[in-house]
């Protein structure tokens, strides 16, 4: 690698789709058919916390499977609008771009189905810049920051948690869902890596349940977390290593929306880490971003 460590892009692996969202202003229930709003945005994981990362003028580069498709074209324009890598993402000939489909009415959530099988079923195509280069190869790893998502199969995250391709990455690993929070568990034991986790997912990662974040921070330290961060919406959110065990509380907002809360969070903390900030300024900096994202002041 000819870069600096410090010039070196943030490479975001995982699910990059097109999120379908039906929202209405009508408190909804299985069954219910109600006027909305539909709308198509850029979604996956892996795609929004680079986007956030950009919001950070943190430059970063996907690492994902799109189709060679018109779904796959438009999601790389938009990519490219923000800045982001595209470069090194998988265009598969056969495979079509991956989507998300949400219902959203007044009473919250009601369903959504994630369908990232193409993301599944390109596997470790998607890491092929990360073991024959450019990114990095066998001999000589890739070192800067990786932020990994659990839209990867179990077993290829397994296998990545062993692979000397990520052997020197400052490895940095978020849920999908809590559905598929359980898939980050080969990382305990893992010493490079930090997980960002919710209250709910650090319960599914320690199959135990929680009533604060700096409990849950402390457990997944226990169950082999070299470094963990966890937060709980509006209340305290805590970080912990094997030797420290920060807790910070976010400043109080009125809340305009959530989604997106937890990779705006994960986006500021790395994008503090990268200027050296040290760990409780680097907590109150993501926290401070995370609360502003949710009160609708940072432009989406
Ligand atoms: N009600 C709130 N008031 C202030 N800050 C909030 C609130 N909700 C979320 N935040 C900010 O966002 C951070 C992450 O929130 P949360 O724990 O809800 O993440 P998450 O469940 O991963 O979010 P999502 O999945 O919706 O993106 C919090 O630590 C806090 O900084
Ligand atoms: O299984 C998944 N569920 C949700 C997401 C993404 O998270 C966001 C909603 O929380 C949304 O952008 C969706 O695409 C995903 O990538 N995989």
């Amino acid at each position: 690698m000819t870069h600096s460590l410090e010039k070196l892009p943030v490479l975001c692996i995982g699910s990059v789709l097109w999120d379908i969202i039906g929202r209405s202003s009508s408190a909804m229930r299985q069954g219910s058919d109600v006027p909305g709003r539909i709308t198509r945005v850029p979604g996956g994981v892996a795609m929004n916390i680079a986007m956030a990362l950009a919001r950070f003028d943190v430059p970063c580069e996907l690492l994902s499977a799109v189709g060679r498709d018109a779904a796959g074209d438009g999601l790389l324009a938009q990519a490219r609008a923000r800045g982001l890598g595209v470069a090194h993402l998988y265009r598969s000939e056969d495979l079509p771009t991956d989507s998300y489909m949400a219902i959203e009415g007044a009473n919250g959530l009601i369903a959504a189905i994630a369908d990232a099988h193409s993301l599944e079923q390109a596997g470790d195509k998607i890491l092929r810049a990360l073991e024959h280069g450019p990114l990095g190869t066998v001999q000589a790893p890739f070192g800067g920051t990786i932020a990994l998502d659990g839209n990867l199969t179990l077993d290829l995250l397994r296998r990545i948690a062993k692979s000397a391709i990520f052997a020197r990455a400052d490895l940095r690993v978020a849920p999908a869902s809590p559905g598929k929070a359980e898939r980050l568990a080969p990382f305990f034991g893992h010493a490079g890596t930090t997980f960002y986790v919710n209250l709910e997912e650090a319960g599914l990662l320690c199959h135990s349940g929680f009533d604060s974040a700096q409990t849950a921070a402390r457990a997944m330290v226990e169950r082999g977390a070299t470094r963990a961060l966890v937060t709980d919406g509006g209340k305290a959110a805590a970080f912990a290593t094997a030797d420290l065990c920060l807790v910070q509380t976010p400043p109080p907002v009125l809340v305009a929306r959530v989604t997106g809360a937890g990779d705006t969070f994960m986006a500021a903390h790395i994008a503090a880490e990268r200027n050296a900030a040290a760990p409780d300024i680097a907590l109150s900096a993501a926290l401070t971003a995370a609360a502003a994202y949710v009160s609708g002041e940072t432009p989406l």
